[in-house]
């Protein structure tokens, strides 16, 4: 039995605005095995990012329990749950939030110098394939390229975790490829599980398993016995 890395039971989340409730979560389980990548797909608002967000530490549940390893996220204080995302978790976002008057290599120092057991930044940013982009700024590299900065900022301080949120969904083709053969490149040379939401069903194949969400729930979980390569996803 493969290790679980990170368990959501019957997790719900609502938020509260003004006089209207919106439940997000409505009792989601999952099970995050190590070394896995799961893809998340779902319709906009079934509560996809809502989760990613409470398994990284960056919201809490209103209710059911999350837990990494043996450590429970639920009863986290605000400080433990900064040491948990701080050691533990790398996020990648559709945008991706680079310091613009910094290089590839300083977007990248700036985690690994307050990480306890980081990569080179440019042992991270050779892993998605700039290692001859070190000195350029966030201007001079394309958007795919600026992606995979991000990634490996995300990845330098070798997390357990690796969370998705659209990571390709600002990309063309060609360079939505490239994202994802750095983001599987990571799990099968570092063993991070990894999590990816996407709207592109296209993407799903090239997981471990897939996770289906509709309303708020996991409607459907399959796991693929034949895996193609992001070459092959159809966009
Ligand atoms: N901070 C918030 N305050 C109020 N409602 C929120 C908040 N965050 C999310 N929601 C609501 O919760 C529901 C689930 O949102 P969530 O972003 O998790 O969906 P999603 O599946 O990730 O959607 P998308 O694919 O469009 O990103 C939506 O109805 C959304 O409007």
């Amino acid at each position: 039995m493969a290790e679980i890395v990170l368990s959501a039971r019957n997790v719900t989340k609502s938020y509260q605005t003004g006089e209207v409730e919106v439940k997000a979560l409505a009792g989601v389980d999952l099970a995050l095995q190590e070394a896995e990548v799961a893809v998340l797909l779902g319709p906009s608002g079934s509560g996809k990012s809502t989760l990613l967000n409470i398994m990284g530490g960056l919201d809490t549940a209103t209710s059911g329990e999350v837990f990494f390893r043996d450590h429970d996220l639920t009863h986290s204080s605000e400080r433990q749950l900064t040491r948990y995302r701080r050691d533990h978790v790398g996020f990648v976002f559709q945008f991706y939030n680079l310091i613009p008057s910094l290089t590839a290599w300083e977007n990248v120092a700036l985690v690994t110098e307050i990480s306890r057991h980081p990569m080179k930044p440019e042992e991270a940013l050779s892993m998605v394939g700039l290692k001859s982009r070190l000195d350029h700024f966030p201007a001079q590299l394309s958007g795919g390229e600026q992606q995979r900065v991000a990634i490996a900022r995300a990845i330098a301080k070798r997390p357990d975790l690796l969370l998705c949120d659209e990571p390709t969904g600002a990309l063309d083709s060609k360079t939505g490829v490239l994202v994802l053969e750095a983001l599987l490149r990571i799990n099968a040379e570092l063993g991070t599980t990894i999590a990816i939401i996407t709207h592109n069903a296209g993407i799903r194949q090239i997981a471990h398993r897939v996770f289906s969400f509709r309303d708020g729930r996991i409607a459907d979980q399959t796991v693929n016995d034949h895996r193609i390569t992001p070459a092959e996803v159809s966009w």
